[in-house]
């Protein structure tokens, strides 16, 4: 067993369904014991250290440790094509995702990738993550054989699409479902793994394609479903087109897609029927700030979905998204709200984030979509140790402003604002800490 020293921070309640001021657990000179990867007590360092004075201590005292951030929307093929600015959701996949993505035909070239993404996303503290994978079989092979050897709480599909796109990005469904069933046979509930349905969005993905999806669902309990939906408003008129519909949700309802198993990408502009229809489902949204205002998809109507009870979470949507640091997504999500209005004037619809709930977004929240909340999320007694240690340089901005912090949730809106990649110290997957 391993003694952990640390200011201990976590969101065990939900700050949007009870009161944000109590949501925030501290435990300023906290003491997390740690045996076979999951957390046996944890308290005050005093306490646990008299109850256990025989335990290895590793030290951790300055700066904070949270839990492991969960990523729920993230695209593994686009580890390489961060930055593509100037242009709207269609022309940037035309342009720069989908002629990147088809390089993942090649294995040695998936398997460099899935390396280098695996890596990086580690590196800035997350531990879980529900990632969109590539259109090609042997590359998700090769996402999951580094995810394995990494530890990384996985959750992944094959991207499907039968419509549209390039053709060499192109299924039969039959193809599709047989492909997706391989993996689905060889990689769900290994180790830490789990695979997800993955059509691309309804705009690639026609009736035929989308009734496959909902037959692997069905034929196999417990996998995931993702897909992305109401992000554009070119996609959204797209697919009224192509579905006869205005409902984007309903497209992927006739098929049994809306389920409490069920992550959808963006919904950044979303019809109160449809969220009402995700709220009944259990469905949870994705929200991927940096994406949506990258790309100008729109400002994410947050306070709609708290009013009709859909849980959100947070993903980087990378590589629409500008990069892997989960909290960057927590910090823009906060100045989308901001710029909805948040101070009372007329018409404003932001929600009035706080640095609780940016961490919970960030974390429990993410666990919670994945249906993983008994396992991970935060930092509770039974969990797998899935953490971050952050602690800046001294002399950095972010040091200096820590250490005026008035309190625990004063010294996270500071993190928010001011925290990088460079301030990660320590990583833990399942309790074993990244070299
Ligand atoms: O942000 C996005 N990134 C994508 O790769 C994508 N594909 C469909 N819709 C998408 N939206
Ligand atoms: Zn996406």
């Amino acid at each position: 067993m391993t003694l952990y020293r640390a200011t201990v921070i976590d969101t065990p309640a939900n700050p949007f369904t009870s009161d944000a001021g109590t949501a925030l657990r501290v435990e300023q000179d906290g003491g997390v014991l740690v045996h076979d990867g999951r957390i046996a007590e944890r308290g005050t360092f005093v306490s646990l250290q008299a109850a256990h004075p025989d335990e290895d201590v590793v030290d951790l005292s300055g700066g904070m440790l949270l839990p492991g951030f969960v990523d729920t929307h993230v695209h593994f093929p686009q580890t390489r094509v961060i930055g593509g600015l100037g242009m709207p959701l269609l022309e940037w996949l035309d342009k720069c995702a989908l002629p990147e993505e088809a390089r993942f035909a090649e294995p040695e070239y998936a398997a460099a990738v899935a390396r280098e993404f695996l890596g990086q996303l580690v590196r800035g503290g997350t531990t879980s993550a529900l990632v969109f994978g590539a259109h090609f079989e042997s590359a998700m092979d090769e996402l999951f054989t580094a995810a394995g050897n990494v530890g990384l709480n996985l959750t992944a599909g094959l991207v499907v699409s039968d419509r549209i796109l390039r053709e060499e990005l192109l299924y039969t469904p039959a193809q599709a479902q047989a492909a997706s069933q391989r993996l689905i046979d060889r990689w769900h509930g290994q180790g830490r793994m789990r695979y997800a349905v993955t059509p691309r969005f309804s705009l690639s993905a026609g009736d035929d394609m989308l009734k496959v999806c909902g037959q692997l669902l069905a034929d196999n309990p417990g996998v995931w479903f993702t897909s992305h939906i109401n992000e554009n408003r070119a996609e959204i008129a797209t697919v009224a087109e192509l579905f006869g519909t205005t409902d984007y949700l309903e497209s992927y309802a006739r098929h049994g897609l809306v389920t409490d198993r069920s992550v959808f990408a963006h919904n950044v502009h979303p019809s109160d029927a449809e969220l009402t229809a995700m709220a009944a489902a259990g469905s949870w949204t994705a929200h991927c700030p940096t994406s949506n205002a990258s790309l100008g998809s729109g400002l994410f109507p947050l306070g709609r979905h708290v009013e009709h009870g859909v849980g959100v979470s947070l993903g980087s949507d990378v590589g629409g998204g500008t990069g892997l640091f989960l909290l960057k997504e927590g910090l823009q999500a906060y100045f989308m709200q901001q710029l909805l209005g948040t101070d009372g004037r007329p018409g404003g619809t932001g929600y009035e984030l706080t640095p609780t709930h940016l961490l919970y977004l960030a974390t429990a929240a993410g666990a919670a979509a994945l249906g993983l909340f008994d396992r991970v999320g935060d930092l509770s007694v039974g969990k797998d140790f899935d953490a971050v240690w952050l602690r800046p340089d001294e002399g950095t901005s972010l040091a200096v402003n820590l250490a005026n912090s008035a309190d625990a949730a004063d010294a996270l809106a500071r993190v928010f604002a001011l925290a990088t990649a460079n301030d990660v110290a320590g990583v833990w997957l399942a309790g074993r800490q990244l070299s």
